[in-house]
């Protein structure tokens, strides 16, 4: 019986440990396998949070939430759901910000990442292949190029040296708008604007001025001109075809073909001016730095991989560059900045009381008067903040997966830095839609900077990595226009129109302009020898 009872209870054990051990033998290998999963969930929870958003459709995303103004569109959104928003375009990710503290992130601590730029299909055709600067992948070419860019063609040296150009050129201006203000014409200041930037650019990049007296032909200007339109109308373009790849097989304005003649006829365009400009170097015609534009410099540079010339695809890239960034920025920020000062006739009367202080009645603004031009620099920097020349900038690209504020964003997401939206930010500006240059005058008087300051309030050339390289010649090109223009002449709009009816509204693209070119009056304040 005791041998029963004690193999009774040996069994009993047995049993017992049998059932403790498969339970530590099924618990434990099940306890950590639900312990990596729920970590793993609760870590891919934690970092694959989306920045919040709008609701979106199926395919197009919130692409059917874009209308004319997608500045607009996107910067309502982020008073919704900001100040981070993730939006998705048909296939891709993108976010948008119009807020200080997270463009901070974005282009100073988060440079290394953000740096890069999406490949679209205007940009492959019309950037010779994303082979150019501003529209390049982060990568050791578009490193090559901007660097080329920064030591060999904007270099302050270099710039100083077409400051007798960029004088003669503002001369053209002033002496254009006398001779049409002495025969009683409204003067089309988008027109005139154009030309002086235009002008400057040309003769700096190709060695040409193409309106005015030694134009270059009016067959070639009109074809140049037709030219760059067509292609900033055509990189401005949200086009459908790189959200929905199915798109591009329908394509019903003929988009693509579009750009694909575009193509053509630019790189023609430049094949021309490279032609002209080897004939002139083996006929003698260049003979010292002083002779030199920059397709010449970029002629007189080794190439690659120890290669005696530059690539001819990389120069006529970098001048098709040179000539998109530099021309319509500049002659839109001072079309809205003449808007603006006639639309408001006190910041005109006091944008003379400073020239008529610190340059007087009996000579013409110079550059070196540009520094001293508080005000007026004021003027620039209001016109900035409301109408910055590239409502997005250029789109930046991640090149990898991160997080910001906690929300993670994925590898290739397009990041659209809305400044149209960061200057109209009622959390960081006053009476936003009021034109006020005073709001920028700093307490102690000192120089006010155009380009962005620390709080990262107005951002009219970026920062970091991809920030404007041309932004020193920009400002020159910008402040010269409107200091002579303000100077020489008073202006008023057309007759019948009062100031507050100038119309502000804007149209999107690559660049901002007004919708509708600007005309108004203007009536000589110098002696008539000085326009000459
Ligand atoms: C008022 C005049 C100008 C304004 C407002 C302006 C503004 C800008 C802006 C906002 C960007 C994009 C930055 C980004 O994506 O983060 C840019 C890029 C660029 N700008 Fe300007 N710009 C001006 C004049 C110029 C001039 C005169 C040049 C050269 C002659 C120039 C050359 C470039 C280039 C090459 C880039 C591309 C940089 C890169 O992607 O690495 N810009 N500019």
């Amino acid at each position: 019986m005791y041998s029963n009872k004690l193999s009774q209870t040996s069994i009993m054990h047995m049993l017992m440990l049998n059932y403790a051990l498969s339970f530590l033998c099924i618990f434990f290998p099940s306890f950590f396998i639900l312990k990596i999963i729920v970590s793993w969930v609760y870590v891919k929870e934690e970092t694959t949070t989306l920045p919040p958003g709008p609701p979106k459709w199926p395919i197009f995303g919130n692409l059917l939430q874009l209308g004319q103004l997608p500045h607009r569109d996107l910067a309502k959104i982020c008073d919704k759901y900001g100040p981070l928003v993730y939006i998705r375009l048909g296939r891709v990710d993108a976010i948008t910000t119009n807020d200080p503290d997270i463009i901070r992130e974005i282009l100073r601590q988060q440079d290394d990442i953000f740096a890069s730029r999406p490949r679209t299909l205007a940009a492959e055709h019309l950037a010779y292949g994303c082979g150019d600067v501003a529209l390049a992948a982060l990568g050791p070419k578009w490193k090559r190029l901007r660097r080329i860019c920064m030591e060999h063609l904007l270099t302050t040296k270099r710039l100083e040296s077409f400051a007798g150009q960029r004088a003669d050129e503002a001369q053209h201006l002033v002496k254009d708008v006398w001779a049409m203000a002495q025969k009683g014409k409204v003067i089309n200041l988008r027109e005139v604007l154009g030309a002086f930037s235009m002008n400057n650019v040309t003769r700096m990049l190709l060695g040409k001025q193409y309106f005015g007296a030694e134009s270059a032909g009016p067959q070639e200007a009109l074809e140049f001109m037709h030219i760059t339109h067509e292609l900033f109308w055509l990189l401005g373009l949200i086009y459908l075809g790189d959200y929905l790849p199915i798109w591009r097989w329908v394509d019903p304005y003929g988009c693509e073909k579009r750009m694909r003649e575009v193509e053509k006829r630019v790189d023609d365009f430049h094949a021309k001016i490279l032609e002209q400009h080897r004939k002139r170097r083996e006929n003698g015609g260049v003979n010292d730095e002083g002779d030199m534009d920059f397709v010449d410099v970029l002629l007189s540079l080794p190439g690659e991989d120890g290669k005696g010339h530059m690539d001819d695809v990389e120069i006529k890239a970098l001048i098709q560059d040179m000539i998109a960034a530099a021309t319509d920025t500049s002659a839109v920020t001072n079309e809205w900045a003449m808007a603006e000062v006639i639309k408001h006739p006190y910041v005109l009367k006091r944008a003379q009381q400073e020239l008529d202080s610190i340059v007087g009645p009996s000579r013409m603004v110079q550059e070196s008067d540009l520094v001293h031009l508080n005000y007026l620099r004021c003027i620039v920097r209001e016109t900035f903040r409301m109408h910055p020349a590239g409502p997005f900038l250029i789109p930046h690209e991640s090149t990898r997966p991160t997080t910001i504020n906690g929300y993670y964003i994925p590898e290739r997401t397009r990041v659209f830095i809305n400044t149209h939206g960061l200057g109209r930010n009622t959390k960081i500006w006053d009476n936003v839609e009021v034109f006020k240059p005073e709001r920028h005058l700093l307490a102690d008087g000192s120089r006010v900077e155009i380009s962005h300051g620390a709080d990262f309030k107005i951002l009219p050339f970026s920062t970091g990595k991809r920030k404007c390289p041309g932004a020193p010649l920009g400002v020159t090109l910008v402040l010269l226009a409107l200091a002579r223009l303000l100077h020489s002449f008073d202006w008023s709009p057309p007759e019948g129109l009062r100031p507050q009816d100038i119309d502000t509204s804007e149209v999107y693209g690559m660049t901002m302009p007004k919708a509708k070119p600007l005309f108004a009056i203007a009536k000589p304040r110098l002696a008539a020898h000085l326009y000459d």
